[in-house]
């Protein structure tokens, strides 16, 4: 990394100027039908096809701002001797088998002797199961340090708030070595001038605390928008409110809490069926965003370090529109057929990732969505000929960039999910 990138997200659309993203590698291919559901995914992925998707996201996303490799920015980490034996001895303190002296080799002696780019791609992608021994030798399992199946998804293990770093605590451990990777990001590199927050820094920690950065989203500077479902528990909503508390800002804060089915599980995180596209425009999964449902809306308001008060609403929209924000929902799947919606919803079509006001990005595939947003002034432009010049964003005032996705959506999320915006410019409200 050359310059200093100062940490700065206020919303959710402002102009991108940084985004940290990881490209798939060998991870998300190495598993199997039967432990696909362990590793998250709804099915299991073909990585070149993965790759071809993918390099469309990160084609575009490298012509419009500043854009970071994880593996790059975790190697440069690991370059620094103190930087890496404390990566690995806390990972040796979550996964204490790595420090397990074995017949031939102990892994943690290994990690230490690789130079800092394999080191990198190892605690990635995973170390194999030496089989020397005959627990091992008959053991089902492949590896003995499991790959990082969802890393791809950025945006779960750490989220820019404002211009702190929040530490996801994730809701299943197979995610827990990237969060832990994310705060070694934000902490070692010169490079990134913010502050991390992790909550397992707490000792008073919740045990059912989990925060994951699918649920988190900056609608503007004094709202924030938490999902509370099977990925992010009220216990871990109680941790962001303690730290706005600890704030004591004399300018009003809001949180709006939007509760989530538990299944199926297209619905883990808020951004997948709702996410914000503009300054007066949002995209909704409607059954649940809109429509009258058992699914509770609640608005926390703070002032001067103390909740000033905490009410039901009934919904999300009009929550945003008592604190200023009307925003003209979008329907995912279009209107009126609720089958559209349910498919377009499952294959992340509610996700879209904005690269300014009314500028985003989303799967292609979900035809009805986009319908529906091109009949709300989005021009639908393609990734690949963004990528090969053909067509000029400049030349567009509102679009929809789409990404080709049939291997990406099957690990679980859209481009929201891929994204972990480090800074964006102020928006002009
Ligand atoms: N923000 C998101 O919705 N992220 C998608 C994460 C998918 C991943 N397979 C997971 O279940 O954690």
């Amino acid at each position: 990394m050359t310059k200093y990138v100062e940490l700065n997200v206020r919303s959710e659309i402002g102009e991108l100027e940084g985004v940290i993203l990881h490209t798939p590698g060998s991870e998300v291919e190495n598993m199997t039908p039967e432990n696909a559901e362990r590793a998250l995914y709804s099915d299991i992925l073909n990585l070149s096809v993965a790759k071809d998707e993918y390099k469309q996201l990160s084609g575009v996303l490298s012509e419009i701002s500043e854009t970071y490799q994880v593996k790059d920015l975790l190697a440069d980490v690991l370059a620094d001797e103190k930087a890496k034996e404390n990566v690995i001895d806390q990972i040796s303190a979550m996964e204490p088998q790595i420090s397990v002296k074995g017949n031939t080799y102990c892994i943690k002696d290994f990690l230490l002797q690789q130079t800092p780019l394999d080191l990198a791609s190892l605690l990635i992608e995973g170390v194999p199961l030496k089989r020397d021994n005959l627990t091992k030798f008959l053991s089902k399992e492949r590896y003995a340090m499991r790959p990082l199946h969802n890393f791809f998804f950025t945006r779960d293990a750490s989220m820019s708030v404002l211009d702190e770093v929040l530490i996801g605590k994730m809701a299943s451990s197979v995610r827990d070595r990237e969060s832990l990777i994310m705060q070694a990001i934000f902490d070692y590199t010169p490079g990134f001038k913010t502050k991390t927050v992790n909550p397992i820094d707490n000792p008073e920690m919740d045990p059912n605390c989990t925060i994951e950065g699918g649920d988190v989203l900056i609608a503007r500077e004094d709202i924030m928008i938490i999902g509370n479902g099977t990925r992010t528990s009220t216990q871990g909503i109680d941790f962001i409110l303690a730290q706005l508390l600890c704030q004591k800002d004399k300018t009003q804060r809001h949180l709006l809490i939007q509760e989530l089915p538990s299944h199926p599980e297209s619905f883990i995180h808020l951004d997948m069926v709702f996410t914000l596209l503009d300054v007066d425009k949002c995209m909704v999964y409607e059954p649940l965003i809109i429509r009258p449902n058992k699914y509770q809306t609640v608005h926390i308001a703070i002032e001067n370090g103390k909740v000033i008060s905490i009410t039901r609403e009934n919904n999300l929209l009009q929550a945003l529109k008592k604190l200023g924000m009307d925003l003209k929902p979008i329907y995912c799947g279009g209107n009126g057929d609720p089958w559209n919606q349910e498919r377009e919803q499952w294959h992340s079509g509610a996700n879209f990732f904005a690269v300014g006001p009314g500028k985003v990005i989303g799967y292609g595939r979900n035809v009805h969505t986009m319908d529906a947003m091109n009949k709300n002034g989005f021009e639908i432009l393609r990734a690949k000929d963004i990528i090969r010049h053909k067509v000029e964003l400049s030349d567009y005032e509102k679009y929809v960039i789409t990404l080709e996705g049939s291997e990406l959506p099957r690990g679980g999320g859209g481009a929201r999910c891929m994204t972990m915006p480090v800074r964006r410019k102020p928006v002009n409200w």
